[in-house]
């Protein structure tokens, strides 16, 4: 095990129904956060006791370290090529399963990994579940060179948008720019509600700087919502269409 905390019961729950949905011999894309860190766990669990045979593409150094370490093959998604399925946490989870992701700085990856896939699908805790997006600041990595104009051009689009005055913040730990796997900056973007995601999404895709947003928009197959008592409510697709 690699938390030395008391497992979370509501994401346990989630990830557990997510470790059943892997069939031996399937090409895996691992999530990164703590949700998705509990599902490797409980994935390297299952893959020991019944002998399966996987390989796994990671959507960070962190988890890939991680599985490594608890004996899961990670190798490189140029290698793999395409993937059955991928498991991965989220910051928030609208009623059409539209996301936003990035809270660990590695929706770069996460997206370049969920739509290499034939399915994404989300574990999360009820908390993660909202009405609308926009709650959580929507996270956007971004070249550090010239990113202070970057999130100029930033702020302008949210002008265009009538989203003018929404806080745009360079993400910081221990008072140093947090840096990604892949090298850039993450702006956080205060929006406290999203009146039009794929318009918002187009926006940002447009700006020269921007590398991804963390809008994951028609990408998520099935959520898997964890509940304290240890239940979990699938959310599909389909079922909202
Ligand atoms: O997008 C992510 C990382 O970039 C995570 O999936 C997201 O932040 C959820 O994390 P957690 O399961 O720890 O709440």
């Amino acid at each position: 095990m690699s938390q030395s905390s008391p497992v979370d019961p509501a994401k346990d729950a989630a990830a557990r129904a997510a470790v059943a949905l892997v069939q031996n011999g399937m090409k895996l894309g691992l999530g990164t956060g703590s949700t998705a860190n509990i599902f490797v766990d409980r994935l390297a669990e299952r893959v020991h006791a019944e002998g399966m045979d996987l390989i796994c593409a990671s959507t960070s150094k962190a988890t890939a370290e991680q599985a490594r370490g608890l004996g899961l093959v990670v190798e490189d998604l140029n290698d793999i090529g395409w993937l059955d399925l991928t498991i991965d946490g989220a910051d928030e989870v609208d009623p059409d399963l539209n996301l936003i992701k990035g809270g660990g700085a590695a929706h770069l990856r996460e997206k370049i990994v969920a739509t290499a896939s034939d399915r994404m699908v989300v574990v999360a805790d009820q908390g993660k579940v909202v009405d609308r997006l926009g709650a959580f600041k929507l996270p956007v990595e971004v070249i550090a060179f010239g990113w202070k104009t970057t999130r100029r051009q930033i702020e302008r689009a949210l002008e265009r948008l009538e989203l003018a005055d929404r806080p745009v913040i360079l993400r910081e730990k221990d008072g140093q720019p947090v840096i990604t796997d892949e090298g850039n900056l993450i702006l956080d973007l205060d929006l406290g509600q999203i009146p039009d995601a794929p318009q918002l999404a187009r926006a940002l895709s447009a700006i020269a700087g921007v590398v991804e947003h963390g809008l994951f928009l028609d990408i998520c197959n099935l959520a898997i919502i964890g509940r304290a008592d240890g239940s979990v409510v699938e959310l599909e697709r389909e079922d909202l269409q």
